[in-house]
C-alpha cells in the first residue's frame, strides 16, 4: 500500500491528512491558526505560524499513521487562496504578516481603479472582478507600505507568493518558487487564456515581474521536501487553491457539475470544461485544477461570511459556546419568525458585489430570542448560497448546461438543518459525500496524478461515495417567498 499526504492550509486552521491509495483517510491532524485584526477590516496571518502549524500537523499525521516518509508517494498542497505574502529570497524572512483574502484595506484603491474604468480590462484578462478580495492590490499595498520593499523588489530580492507558494518554498528550503494555475488565476495578475502573467496588469498594479513565481499545472513536479523535515525527501506533486481542489475532490470534472463548500466563507464552483465562460450574473471565471497540460475552467461565486456567522454568534454575541451547538439552538424554534440576518460584515460578495453593505438583522419583534437569531444566521448561509446557485443556473442554461444536484462539503455541511433548508430553497437535491474533507482529498488526488499513481480521472470519479441526500420538501411558492424576504433584507443592508 502506498500513501499520499495532503497539506490543507485553510483560513482558520492548518490540517494534514494521510490518505491511502484508495482515497481513504488514515490519519489527520489539525491546528487552529491565530487571526490578527490590527485595525477594523484588516485581517492578517503570521507566515511563520502558517508554516510551523502546517509542518507540525504533517509530522503528527505521519506519526499517527505510523508511517515513515518513504511510504508517502507524494505530497499535495491546497490552500486558502488570494492571501498574499512577500519575503526576502536570500534570507526567507517575510517582510510583513500575510494579508488575508478577507482583508479590505485596499478597498479605496480598488474603488479608484474602478472609477478610472479599469474593471473591464481586468475582467477580460483575468475573469475576475476588481475587488480588494484578490491578491494584486494586497501585493501593491505591501510594496508601497513596508519600508524599503519596493526598492528591494526592484533589485530582485523579494519573492511574492500565495500560501501554496510559501509552503512550497519552505518545504524545498527556497529551491522552488512556484504556484499552480488555479492559485495564479486568483491574483488579478494572470491572463487566464494565455496562461501567463500579464505585463499590462503588472503595469496597472505597479508590480515588478521579478517577484512572481513560476506557474505550473496542478499535477506537476514541485520539487522534493528538504530531507531533514520528514527524515527523507518526499516529492511535491499536486498543488491547487482550496476551492478548486474541493471541486476536484468532489469528482466534479465535467461541465455542469457543481459543488459548494461551507467553511468560513462559502464557495460555489461549477466546472465548465476546457472552455472559458463569462458570467452575465455576477460570477467570476477561474481556472479549475489542471491535472494535465490542458487548461480547465470554472465559474465561481463566493460568499464572504458563511460559517463565520456561526463563529460570530459564538465569539461576538456569545449565545453558543461551540459552533456545533448552533443546530440545536436553531432547531429549538420552528422557524426564524420573520427574522432575517444579512451577515454583510465586510460587504457582500457574489452575486451582489456590494463592498459597502453592512451586517443587518431585520424583522425583530419583542418575541425574538437568541434561537431565532441563530436560526436566521444559519439560514443566511443557505440564502447567500441560493443567490449564487440561481446566478449559476442562469449562466449554465445559456451554455446549454443543466444543474441537477449540488455536492456539498466543508465544516458547516455536517449541519443537517442547514443542508435541508438549502435543498428546500434550491429545489434540487443537496448531496453530501461520505468524505467531506474533499479539499484535502482533491490535493491528494492531484498528487497521485502528478506522481503517476493514478492514470485517469475515472478512477477518481469511481471512488466518490454518497453519505446523505437532502431532497427538497418545501413548496416552490414558499421557497420563493423566503428568497423574496431575503432579497428585501439585502436591499436594506446595502442601503446607504
Ligand atoms: N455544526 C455546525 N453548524 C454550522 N456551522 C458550523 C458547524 N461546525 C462548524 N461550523 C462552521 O464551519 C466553519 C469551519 O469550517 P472549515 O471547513 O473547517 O473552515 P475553513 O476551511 O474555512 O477553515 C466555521 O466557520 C464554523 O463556525
Ligand atoms: O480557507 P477557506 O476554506 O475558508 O477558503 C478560503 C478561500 O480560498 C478564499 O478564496
Amino acid at each position: 500500500m502506498t500513501y499520499l499526504l495532503a497539506l490543507d492550509q485553510g483560513t482558520s486552521s492548518s490540517r494534514s491528512i494521510v490518505f491511502d491509495e484508495h482515497g481513504y483517510a488514515v490519519s489527520s491532524a489539525q491546528a487552529e491558526l491565530p487571526q490578527h485584526y490590527p485595525q477594523p477590516a484588516w485581517v492578517e496571518h503570521d507566515p511563520l505560524d502558517i508554516w510551523r502549524s502546517q509542518l507540525e500537523t504533517a509530522r503528527q499525521a505521519l506519526r499517527q499513521a505510523s508511517l515513515d516518509a518513504s511510504r508517502i508517494r507524494a505530497i499535495g498542497i491546497t490552500n486558502q487562496r488570494e492571501t498574499t505574502l512577500l519575503w526576502n529570497r536570500h534570507t526567507g524572512q517575510p517582510l510583513h504578516r500575510a494579508l488575508v483574502w478577507q482583508d479590505r484595506r485596499t478597498e479605496a484603491f480598488c474603488a479608484a481603479l474602478r472609477d478610472q474604468g479599469r474593471a473591464p480590462l481586468i475582467r477580460e484578462k483575468t475573469g475576475l472582478v476588481l475587488d480588494a478580495y484578490f491578491s494584486a492590490p494586497k501585493l501593491r499595498w505591501l510594496l508601497d507600505n513596508v519600508t524599503g520593499a519596493r526598492d528591494a523588489a526592484e533589485r530582485g530580492e523579494l519573492a511574492f507568493g500565495t500560501i501554496d507558494t510559501w509552503l512550497i518554498w519552505q518545504l524545498t528550503q527556497g529551491r522552488v518558487h512556484a504556484t499552480d494555475v488555479s492559485n495564479a488565476s486568483r491574483t488579478l495578475l494572470f491572463d487566464i487564456e494565455r496562461s501567463d502573467w500579464s505585463d499590462e496588469l503588472l503595469g496597472l498594479f505597479n508590480i515588478p515581474r521579478s517577484v512572481l513565481p513560476e506557474v505550473r499545472p496542478s499535477a506537476a513536479d514541485y520539487g522534493t521536501t528538504a530531507p531533514e523535515l520528514f527524515g527523507q525527501p518526499i516529492r511535491i506533486a499536486g498543488v491547487a487553491g482550496d476551492q478548486q481542489s474541493a471541486l476536484f475532490g468532489q469528482a466534479c470534472h465535467k461541465p455542469g457539475q457543481v459543488k459548494n463548500t461551507y467553511g468560513t466563507g462559502c464557495f460555489m464552483l461549477m466546472h465548465t470544461g476546457d472552455q472559458r465562460h463569462t458570467s452575465r450574473h455576477g460570477l467570476i471565471t477561474t481556472r479549475a485544477a489542471q491535472p494535465s497540460a490542458d487548461a480547465q475552467y470554472a465559474l465561481e461565486g463566493s460568499v464572504f461570511i458563511g460559517g463565520a456567522v456561526v463563529q460570530w454568534l459564538r465569539d461576538g454575541l456569545r449565545c453558543i459556546r461551540a459552533s456545533t451547538e448552533i443546530e440545536a439552538l436553531a432547531a429549538s424554534v420552528p422557524d426564524s419568525d420573520g427574522v432575517v440576518f444579512v451577515p454583510a460584515f465586510g460587504g457582500l460578495g457574489a452575486p451582489y458585489w456590494e463592498p459597502e453593505a453592512r451586517g443587518t438583522i431585520t424583522g425583530l419583534t419583542r418575541g425574538a430570542t437568541a434561537a431565532h437569531i441563530a436560526r436566521a444566521a444559519l439560514e443566511s448561509i443557505a440564502f447567500q448560497s441560493t443567490a449564487l446557485l440561481r446566478a449559476m443556473r442562469q449562466d449554465a442554461e445559456q451554455q446549454g448546461l443543466d444543474i441537477h444536484e449540488l455536492r456539498v462539503d466543508g465544516g458547516a455541511c455536517v449541519n443537517n438543518l442547514l443542508m435541508q433548508f438549502q435543498a428546500d430553497l434550491l429545489g434540487i437535491p443537496v448531496v453530501r459525500p461520505a468524505h467531506i474533507e474533499t479539499t484535502a482529498l482533491g490535493a491528494a488526488y492531484l498528487a497521485g496524478i502528478g506522481s503517476g499513481l493514478y492514470l485517469d480521472l475515472d478512477t477518481i470519479a469511481a471512488r466518490w461515495r454518497t453519505d446523505a441526500v437532502f431532497t427538497p420538501v418545501m413548496s416552490r411558492d414558499q421557497a420563493e417567498g423566503r428568497m423574496a424576504q431575503w432579497e428585501h433584507a439585502v436591499r436594506q443592508a446595502t442601503a446607504r
